[in-house]
């Protein structure tokens, strides 16, 4: 199996691949036109990749069959492009929530005793304990959770041993849920922003969620709360959170940007990081050795699986429901021909199939297939497979 990794990565990784048979092709710094002639010259079956983009051009510039997520969100993968080419997408998803929720922990609390501004102005021969003595602590604060997936539960946690009450909106978190994990469970961000000193964005980055926060949310935000957002900067509206940072003395810490670069060094100046009260990191809260072994670990798992059996872990782009209407379910002897006939039948009614599988019981005898189709097959089709000398039984049922 040809690999090409055009991020940097974790030399085990590299090694792990290398061990498990595949031809890999290290690439950190493709980017762009760059990306789409590697993938043309290495003709790789799988392509590897943290936050560099992978539009069509690069997916139709080879024969690729998987592109694995060397992280957890996938926003920068056509993965629309992806499934209408027949190409999987997979991520690692859980791995690096540690990480993240590590970084936003460290923002939390270099915002309430301004860590950074401390250290740039003793670095200026500045020494100012009476400013910088000015902090509310986080002991008995609100933390407001939006989006409670890998890295929000990790904050859960986190926000306990801080002694902070934690409140969150998720859009499948339950009361149960909440009880179990200590926590309260608002209707909205909205909700949370009101009831939050501190809030935390986790959310995936998708069509729903672009720009979900913005004005009103940052509107109904406490005044001189602190806002956190290590997800995608695309989820909040940053014009609306400049004013409020402004306006109500909102602080933010951010380790994450709209349009930020994709590698690893760039001229990059979003206007926010200037204001006074605005914390700014360089998309690093995946990056810790720990997260990196991890994400590297199961980006192998996924392509050794790949490799052997044929199907994928972790995929993110299969048809959730297909336009299937009923299913075809076939008793057979287990022998050449069977599903043949079968799907000669099928086809020949002009029905589409959607998903099949055929299972064997044990001893190899017989088996039944299941073969998900769109549309009815009349009672000759059925009567037409039935006849196969092979068949059992058929039997249709709608779904
Ligand atoms: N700063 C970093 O280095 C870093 C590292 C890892 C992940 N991230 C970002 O953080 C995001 C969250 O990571 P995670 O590991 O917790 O992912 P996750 O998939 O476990 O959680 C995603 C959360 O987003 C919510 N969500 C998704 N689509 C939604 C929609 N349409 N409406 C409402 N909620 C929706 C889910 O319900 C879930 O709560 C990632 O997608 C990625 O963009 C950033
Ligand atoms: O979604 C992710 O996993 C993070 O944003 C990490 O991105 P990176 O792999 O480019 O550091």
């Amino acid at each position: 199996m040809r690999v090409l990794v055009a991020d940097s990565f974790d030399s085990s990784g590299l090694d792990a691949l290398a061990k498990a048979g595949c031809t890999v092709t290290y690439r950190p710094q493709a980017k762009d036109q760059a990306l789409v002639n590697e993938v043309a010259a290495a003709a790789p079956d799988v392509l590897i990749v943290r936050s560099t983009k992978v539009p069509e051009a690069v997916l139709a510039a080879g024969p690729l069959k998987l592109v694995v997520r060397a992280g957890a969100g996938y926003n920068t993968i056509d993965v629309a492009a992806a499934s209408r080419l027949g190409i999987y997408v997979s991520n690692c998803p859980g791995k690096n929530s540690i990480a993240v929720a590590e970084l936003a922990f460290a923002l939390i609390a270099a915002l309430d005793r301004r860590i950074a501004d401390n250290v740039a102005d003793l670095r200026a021969g500045v020494w100012n304990k009476g400013e910088y003595g000015k902090a509310r602590g986080l002991f008995g604060r609100t933390l407001g959770l939006i989006g409670l997936g890998g890295i929000g539960s990790a904050m859960v946690p986190r926000a306990q041993a801080f002694g902070m009450p934690v409140v969150a909106w998720s859009r499948s978190l339950t009361d149960e849920r909440a009880a179990a994990l200590g926590i309260t469970r608002l209707g909205s961000p909205t909700e949370v922003a009101e009831q939050a000193d501190v809030v935390s964005v986790h959310l995936a980055l998708n069509g729903e969620t672009r720009g979900l926060l913005g004005a009103d949310f940052f509107a109904a935000m406490r005044d001189g709360a602190f806002f956190v957002n290590t997800s995608r900067g695309e989820v909040i509206d940053q014009p609306a959170l400049a004013a409020a940072v402004r306006d109500k003395g909102l602080r933010a810490g951010l380790d994450v940007f709209a349009d930020e670069p994709s590698g690893g060094q760039a001229e990059f100046h979003p206007a926010i990081v200037d204001l006074p009260g605005v914390y700014g990191t360089h998309h690093i809260g995946a990056s810790t050795d720990q997260a990196q072994q991890a994400i590297a670990d199961e980006a192998v798992r996924i392509v050794r699986v790949f490799a052997e059996t044929g199907t994928v872990p972790n995929v993110v782009n299969l048809a959730r429901h297909t336009p299937a209407t009923c299913t075809v379910v076939i008793r057979h002897l287990d022998r050449p021909g069977v599903l043949a006939a079968t799907l000669d039948a099928i086809s020949l009614a002009g029905l589409n199939v959607q998903e099949m599988e055929n299972v064997v019981f044990e001893g190899g005898e017989a088996a039944v297939a299941r073969i998900n189709v769109e549309g009815s097959p009349q009672a000759a089709v059925v009567e037409a497979i039935r006849v196969h000398d092979n068949v059992l039984d058929v039997q249709v049922i709608g779904l």
